[in-house]
């Protein structure tokens, strides 16, 4: 394969003299079209990507740019080979994985699977291509599912799923040998996880039910235990609210993706449940690329404790190495003794080292720090959060020993942005004056931590910005002064215009961009008369 486009004269299939360039790998030219088909049917479809395996000491295997990418560019797109049930799950159906609704009728239960019991949505799904294999296996054992439908309940999650894409795994060993064989070469982390509660309870239960009770006995202990590690390590959680599906999915290619707490790409999932990889900025030939496996809100020690708990690495990404997180200062928490300082890690990379105050010196364990930070969070997560009133105290009551943009304060903002102009009694057009203000502020605060974590066409800036944008013109229709109104009005504009380009990959907000725009008409209209 050539290795640069600028040296491609001859066609890949014919070697005549061509200029047509493969628009994906830019790797190849051709003389034609029909060329250019054939040359693909031919074998080009399986090298034509933008991206190589590579691996290190520090990462493993990962993916590497082979070529520059533009801002929104699609990098990857791969179908599941395997799907399934979260480890812990509320009751859905094994054949659409669509979670159920309560059933019609007092006592009536989940419509349940003739042969196995397990719940499904309908007859339909009892024929699923999904379903039956473990279906069969149930049968052949006279397994049959106990889960039932409790009123109330709905939402309960039931252990008894954490089965089910641990089977459907190991069915694929004679199903599809292929696929078994790119599963199986999957990183697992299996002797670090081993040591867990978890792979004790699992060791415990799982194992002799699946040996036991289902008869598969030619499979050691081990081996199902190291399937389960390499879910736990693999698996991307897909979540479609408006399809009720929260789910998990194991694609091997992208599971090649390393991790970095400032990435690259962005994911989303398609309605054939494919995986797409879209380059969030601009992506230099040779960089690394990667996505985020935590959230980006978060400081660098939640980060970390959270990637060593489930994907048993340390992360020393950029941003994991700087003390102050790129300015951010997201871990950092205001010093109790001189109340003006910062208290930052002596060294990120270490999660035990000691804390000190950047301006009076005086030092804190990280055994301190982290107390009260698990205290902080445990504090937000058990707030009301659907309304602005106990997210706006929270801020006002750690507005002493919280800096403005400490992982708590910005964890509140964010869900603050959300709900000022949509919880009830908080509706756009019921909002104060002070309210609005506040939502646009919050917002424009945001908006400057999503460039320094989560920049370029990032799935969070856009959000932050259709808030913004809605803000905007909510200003612009309660203001009189036609300058003003003039520029919250081109501000909205221009914001419009790059969340389009920042969600023209996502379907499901196509129709409020719709919306956005003939609210924004409508707003320059009204506008351009008033003017006259
Ligand atoms: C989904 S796999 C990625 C592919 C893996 N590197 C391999 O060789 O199979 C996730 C694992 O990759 C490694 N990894 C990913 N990102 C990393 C990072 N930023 N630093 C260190 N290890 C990382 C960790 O071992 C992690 O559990």
């Amino acid at each position: 394969m050539a290795s640069s486009s600028t040296s491609l004269t001859s066609c890949a299939l014919c070697q005549a003299r061509a200029s047509q360039l493969c628009a994906a790998c830019r790797n190849v030219v051709y003389c034609s079209r029909e060329h250019q088909k054939e040359h693909w049917k031919k074998g080009h479809k399986l090298e034509c990507k933008c991206y190589e395996v590579a691996t290190n000491e520090i990462l493993g295997r990962h993916l590497r740019a082979t070529r520059d990418i533009k801002i929104g560019e699609q990098i990857l797109k791969e179908a599941p080979l395997v799907l399934g049930p979260k480890v812990a799950s509320a009751a859905l159906c094994l054949g659409c994985h669509r979670n159920l609704l309560a059933p019609g009728g007092q006592k009536g239960n989940y419509y349940k699977c003739s042969s196995c019991s397990w719940p499904l949505c309908g007859k339909e799904c009892e024929n699923s291509p999904h379903h039956q294999p473990e279906c069969q296996l149930m049968k052949g054992s006279n397994f049959q599912s106990k889960i039932n439908y409790t009123p109330g309940e709905e939402e309960r999650k039931e252990s008894a799923y954490c089965v089910i894409m641990l089977l459907r795994c190991m069915q694929l060993k004679s199903r599809d040998p292929e696929g078994f064989a790119r599963l199986s070469a999957l990183e697992d982390h299996l002797r670090e996880r081993l040591e867990t509660p978890l792979y004790q309870v699992l060791r415990a239960n799982l194992i002799t039910f699946i040996k036991t009770v289902l008869g598969m006995r030619d499979w050691s202990e081990l081996d199902i235990l190291r399937i389960a590690a390499i879910l736990d390590t693999n698996t991307f959680e897909i979540r479609q609210p408006r399809e009720r599906r929260k789910i998990r999915a194991l694609f091997p290619g992208a599971a090649m993706i390393s991790h970095d707490c400032v990435p690259n790409m962005r994911h989303r999932f398609d309605d054939e449940l494919n995986i797409v990889f879209l380059a969030k900025r601009k992506i230099a030939k040779g960089e690394i690329l990667s996505i985020s496996y935590t959230q980006p809100l978060r400081s660098t020690i939640q980060r970390r404790v959270h990637l060593r708990q489930a994907k048993c690495f340390d992360c020393s990404c950029a941003r994991c190495r700087d003390p102050e997180e790129l300015g951010s200062f997201a871990g950092a928490q205001t010093c109790i003794k001189c109340k003006a300082g910062k208290i930052i890690s002596l060294n990120p990379l270490q999660n035990a080292a000691n804390w000190k105050c950047q301006l009076c010196n005086v030092k804190r364990s990280a055994k301190e720090v982290l107390t009260v930070d698990n205290q902080l969070q445990q504090e937000l997560e058990s707030l009301d959060k659907t309304t602005p009133v106990s997210l706006e105290d929270f801020i006002y009551r750690h507005r002493a020993d919280l800096h403005e943009t400490n992982t708590h304060i910005l964890q509140a903002k964010y869900a603050l942005t959300q709900l000022y102009g949509s919880a009830p009694g908080y509706a756009m057009e019921d909002l104060s004056e002070e309210s609005l203000t506040r939502k646009v502020q919050l917002c424009e605060e945001l908006l400057k931590l999503a460039d320094i974590f989560d920049g370029g066409w990032s799935i969070f800036r856009g959000n932050l910005l259709i808030d913004m944008e809605e803000a905007l013109v909510a200003q612009a229709l309660r203001l009189e002064e036609p300058q003003e109104v003039e520029e919250k009005l081109r501000q909205a504009a221009e914001m419009l215009r790059e969340i389009r380009n920042i969600m023209k990959h996502e379907p499901e907000m196509q129709q409020v961009l719709v919306e956005r725009q003939v609210i924004l008409n409508s707003a320059l209209e009204r506008f351009e008369e008033v003017k006259d």
